[in-house]
C-alpha cells in the first residue's frame, strides 16, 4: 500500500492528540487530509484527473479541477481588489517583501458563489472541512514578478510561531490553482527535488509536508512573458473557525 505517508501522518496526529491532551483540554479527533490518489478523485461536483503522483514529498497534480470559465470569472473577481503581496514574517506579522512581488487579493471564506463553490469542492477532494483551509488568495504575477523561493509551513522556531498557528495549528498542505497558462515562464519550482511543474489553465498543484521538510521548498519561478494567474488554498492541521467547525 500506499502508506508510508498515512503513518507519517497518523504519527503527528497522534502526536499533537497528545499535546492537547497533556495540557489537559478536550481531546479532538483531527480529520486527516486526504492526498488524492490516481487515476480519478471525486471532488463534489467534478472529477479531477491525477496526473502525477510523487510520494515523498508528497506531490499531485490534478488536471481539471477548475473548469475555464470558473478560471475567468475567479480572475474577474479579483482584478478590482488587487494590492500588493505580502508574506508572513517570522515575527507572524504580515509584510510586503522583495521576494514575493506579485499583486493578491484575499477573499474572505464563502465570500461568492463562486468562491464558496471552489472552496466545497477542495474540501471534497481532500476530505477535510472547509475552515481547515485559509481565506482563498488569488494573486497575479506580471513579467519579471515572482515568489522567491520559500516554505509554506510556519517554523516553529520563529518568534511568531505562537501567534501565527494560535487558530488553526500549522499548515499541513498546499494547493495552488492555475488560473491561466502564462506565455512563457512561471513554472513552480521545487529546487531540492528538482521538479518545476507548468501552470495550465485549470489544473492544481498540490502538496503536503511537515514542519522541517525541506523537500517542499518552492518557489513561483518569474515570469518571462504575459501574466500568471494563481489561486492558492492552505490547509491547516485543525479548523480556523472560532466555534470549531
Ligand atoms: O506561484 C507559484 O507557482 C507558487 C505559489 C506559492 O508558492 C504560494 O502561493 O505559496
Ligand atoms: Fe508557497
Amino acid at each position: 500500500m500506499q502508506n508510508k505517508e498515512v503513518i507519517s501522518l497518523s504519527a503527528d496526529v497522534s502526536d499533537h492528540s497528545k499535546r492537547i491532551h497533556n495540557k489537559g483540554m478536550r481531546r479532538e479527533a483531527l480529520p486527516r487530509i486526504r492526498h488524492p490518489e490516481p487515476p480519478r478523485v471525486l471532488a463534489g461536483d467534478c472529477a479531477v484527473n491525477v496526473s502525477l503522483r510523487l510520494a515523498s514529498p508528497v506531490i499531485r497534480l490534478l488536471d481539471g479541477l477548475l473548469s475555464a470559465q470558473e478560471c475567468d470569472d475567479l480572475i474577474a473577481q479579483a482584478v478590482p481588489r488587487l494590492q500588493r503581496s505580502v508574506v508572513i514574517a517570522n515575527s507572524g506579522r504580515t509584510q510586503v517583501d522583495r521576494g514575493r512581488t506579485s499583486e493578491s487579493v484575499c477573499f474572505e471564506t464563502g465570500e461568492t458563489a463562486l468562491i464558496q463553490r471552489l472552496e466545497e469542492r477542495i474540501a471534497a477532494l481532500l476530505r477535510v472541512p472547509v475552515h481547515h483551509g485559509e481565506p482563498l488568495q488569488v494573486t497575479r504575477y506580471l513579467a519579471g514578478q515572482q515568489y522567491q523561493a520559500h516554505y509554506d509551513w510556519f517554523d516553529p522556531d520563529n518568534a511568531g510561531y505562537e501567534a501565527m498557528t494560535m487558530r488553526g495549528g500549522q499548515r499541513v498542505a498546499s494547493l495552488v490553482m492555475y488560473l491561466n497558462t502564462p506565455e512563457m515562464g512561471g513554472g513552480t519550482n521545487f529546487p531540492n527535488i528538482g521538479l518545476t511543474f507548468t501552470p495550465i489553465r485549470g489544473s492544481a498543484l498540490y502538496f503536503a509536508y511537515k514542519a522541517g521538510e525541506q523537500a517542499s521548498w518552492h518557489a513561483g519561478m518569474p515570469v518571462l512573458k504575459g501574466e500568471k494567474w494563481i489561486a492558492t488554498k492552505w490547509l491547516r492541521e485543525r479548523s480556523l473557525d472560532a466555534s470549531g467547525n
